[in-house]
Order: structure tokens, then C-alpha cells, then sequence
């Protein structure tokens, strides 16, 4: 170890249009909502994360939350940077130190980025201390986190599904063989319900509510196995004005998100037609793997598997896989440099 090695901390970032979770010295130290709290007047930072969070939705006027994400990549640089440095800030052994150590990080990004959209990543990285950043396609950071031997000259299919995207990808001998991203994730389901709410309860929901009904009663197809219990679901009557309550079945849910998964089928579906034939052979026996937040929709992957006859297997903690990934890949750094873009 050298000198300055004393003064550099090793963190993985897996910066999400929804969570952001950093992992250092191989523990997850952040899992929190990508979200923060800004005061209008002074234009100070009040609250970051989970904190911010509970405030969504439940504002007045001289407060504003933020997600500074939007689509997988940096909608709101000041506040993304904030954010950042207060989870980094946050870190138990890094809050300890006197001076504000250096980084070495590995950021992971979507596959669909820019090159602009990369520099903004990099140059956040350089604002908070990183004096080594390297950045890895969010799809390869999956595969590893999932278990899969990517350096094996074997074929194997990833669907991370997040808040803000959906990235496919086929992976073989370290590299991205074909991918797809497409805009189709957690917070356009949200989307979906509030509108079906709207439309067809004269129900006004809010995000937040939106995403607890998704959670709770979610549902990709309309024959599940083992169906949740109808939920009763409060807002505001829109013709009304006042507070009201209704009832919801999975089913009702199902029909709301059916043309956003229609749209990640067919994703799905091209990419898989343009993987070269030996790939493809290998895809055949080891099945598609998903993670991501979005992955863990009720019946999705019995979805998938109907429309490719493929198997689809679910990452063990789909919420971490990217993450994990990461941490991998900063601990084996040699190993992984031919995945990392410097
Ligand atoms: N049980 C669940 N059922 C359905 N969706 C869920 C469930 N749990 C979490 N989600 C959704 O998963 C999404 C977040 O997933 P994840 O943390 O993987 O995304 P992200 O990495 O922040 O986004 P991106 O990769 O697009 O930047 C949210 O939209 C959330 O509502």
C-alpha cells in the first residue's frame, strides 16, 4: 500500500433514476432514494434521500423536491452532486476522517449513455475528491452481480429493469455483444397507474400512492398463480374535490401496465433476434436473467418466458445486483479493467 493510499477511499456507485446505493469496503453503506430536498429561498440542500422522500408529494411552496436522475443518466447536475456528496459524507468510516479523503470510484452507467451524458458523470466524480473514476455499462455490472461468468465464451442475456430504463443486453467474453435500452421502467408503471387511476376511477393519486399500488398489487399479467388481495386506495375525487376511497384488484393493475411491458417485450424480442446464431445456441440453455427494481413486477418474468420460451430467472436481491456488480468489479480491478471505461 502506498503513501497516499491512507487518504483514498474505494467506493462503488450505482447512481439510479430511482436509488442510489453505494457499496465500500465490500458492505452496501448507502441504499437510499435518489431524491433531495431544496429550500427555494436560500437554495440550500434540507434534506437528501430517504429523508427527502417522505417529503414528496407533501411540499409547500418554499420547498421543492428534486430527483436529480432522470432516464438513468444526470438530469440536475448541482443537485446529483449534492446528493452524492452527502451519501459519500454519510459513509460511517469516511465521516470519521478529519480531512475529506480522495476517491477511487467505479460508477456504473447506463448502456444507452452519451458520450456529454458520460462527461457529466466524470466530471461529478472530479467535483467530489476522485482522483480515479472509472465507469461501467450498467448491464455488464448486472451480469456479475448476478453470478454470471462474463469473461466465459458463452452467451448469456441480462434485463435490468430499473426506475428510468430498461437495459438488455447480451454479454459474451467481457463485452456487450447487442443491447438495447429503451425508456420503459419502474417510474413509467408508476405513470401508467396514476393515469388509469385518473381515467378510470376519477381518482387523483399521487407518486407516492402510485408506487405503493404498483408494489402491493402490481401485476405484469392477468393469470397469476398466487393473486394479492384488492387494495383500497385514497385521493382526491376529481370531479368532487374531496378526499375519496376505492377499491383495486391486481387485475385492474395489470390491464394499466400492460402497453409499457408490451413495449419491453418487444425490446426484448429485437434484441434477441439480433444475437448472432452461437450465441443465441448458448442463450437457449441458460435462460435470460432480470434484475433491477422493475423485475420484481408480479409475473414478468412468467411473461417473458411465455413470449421468447425462454426460462427467466430473478437476480436473489434484484435491487442490488447493479451494485453488487460494481463492488466486484472496483475489488477486482485488474480482472475487470477490460469492462471499465477510464
Ligand atoms: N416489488 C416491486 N414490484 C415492482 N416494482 C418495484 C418493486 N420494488 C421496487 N420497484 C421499482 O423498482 C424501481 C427501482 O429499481 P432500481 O433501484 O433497480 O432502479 P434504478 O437503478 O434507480 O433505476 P435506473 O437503473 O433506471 O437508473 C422503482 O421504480 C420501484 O418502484
Amino acid at each position: 500500500m502506498g503513501f497516499f493510499d491512507f487518504w483514498t477511499e474505494d467506493i462503488a456507485i450505482d447512481l439510479g433514476t430511482a436509488n442510489t446505493l453505494i457499496i465500500h469496503d465490500g458492505k452496501v453503506v448507502i441504499d437510499s432514494p435518489s431524491i433531495v430536498a431544496r429550500d427555494r429561498t436560500t437554495g440550500k440542500i434540507i434534506a437528501t434521500g430517504r429523508d427527502a422522500s417522505l417529503m414528496q408529494g407533501k411540499t409547500h411552496e418554499n420547498i421543492k423536491t428534486i430527483r436529480p436522475l432522470k432516464d438513468g443518466v444526470i438530469a440536475d447536475f448541482q443537485a446529483s452532486e449534492e446528493m452524492i456528496k452527502e451519501f459519500v459524507k454519510s459513509i460511517p468510516s469516511i465521516k470519521k476522517k478529519v480531512f475529506a479523503p480522495s476517491l477511487r470510484m467505479v460508477i456504473c452507467i447506463p448502456s444507452g449513455i452519451t458520450e456529454v451524458e458520460k462527461r457529466a458523470v466524470r466530471d461529478s466524480a472530479i467535483h467530489m475528491n476522485a482522483k480515479e473514476i472509472y465507469l461501467i455499462y450498467e448491464p455488464m455490472a448486472a451480469a456479475i452481480g448476478v453470478g454470471i461468468d462474463i469473461m466465459e465464451p458463452r452467451g448469456n442475456m441480462i434485463i435490468d429493469i430499473g426506475g428510468g430504463t430498461t437495459e438488455i443486453a447480451v454479454i459474451a467474453l467481457a463485452g456487450i455483444v447487442c443491447d438495447k435500452s429503451v425508456k420503459v421502467a419502474g417510474d413509467l408503471f408508476t405513470n401508467d397507474i396514476m393515469y388509469y387511476m385518473r381515467t378510470q376511477h376519477n381518482l387523483h393519486v399521487g407518486e407516492t400512492t402510485a408506487e405503493k399500488i404498483k408494489i402491493q398489487i402490481g401485476a405484469a399479467t392477468e393469470d397469476l398463480e398466487t393473486p394479492p388481495d384488492d387494495m383500497l386506495v385514497q385521493g382526491r375525487d376529481l370531479l368532487s374535490g374531496k378526499p375519496k376511497q376505492v377499491q383495486v384488484s391486481y387485475r385492474e393493475i395489470a390491464k394499466a401496465l400492460d402497453k409499457s411491458i408490451l413495449r419491453i417485450e418487444d425490446a426484448v424480442m429485437e434484441c434477441l433476434s439480433s444475437t448472432p446464431p452461437e450465441l443465441a445456441a448458448d442463450i437457449y440453455n441458460t435462460g435470460i436473467y432480470m434484475a433491477g427494481g422493475g423485475s420484481m413486477l408480479r409475473g414478468l418474468d412468467k411473461r417473458l418466458s411465455r413470449k421468447t420460451d425462454l426460462p427467466v430467472y430473478i437476480a436473489e436481491d434484484p435491487l442490488r445486483a447493479v451494485v453488487r456488480g460494481t463492488g466486484i468489479a472496483l475489488k477486482e480491478l485488474e480482472k475487470y479493467k477490460s469492462v471499465l471505461l477510464s
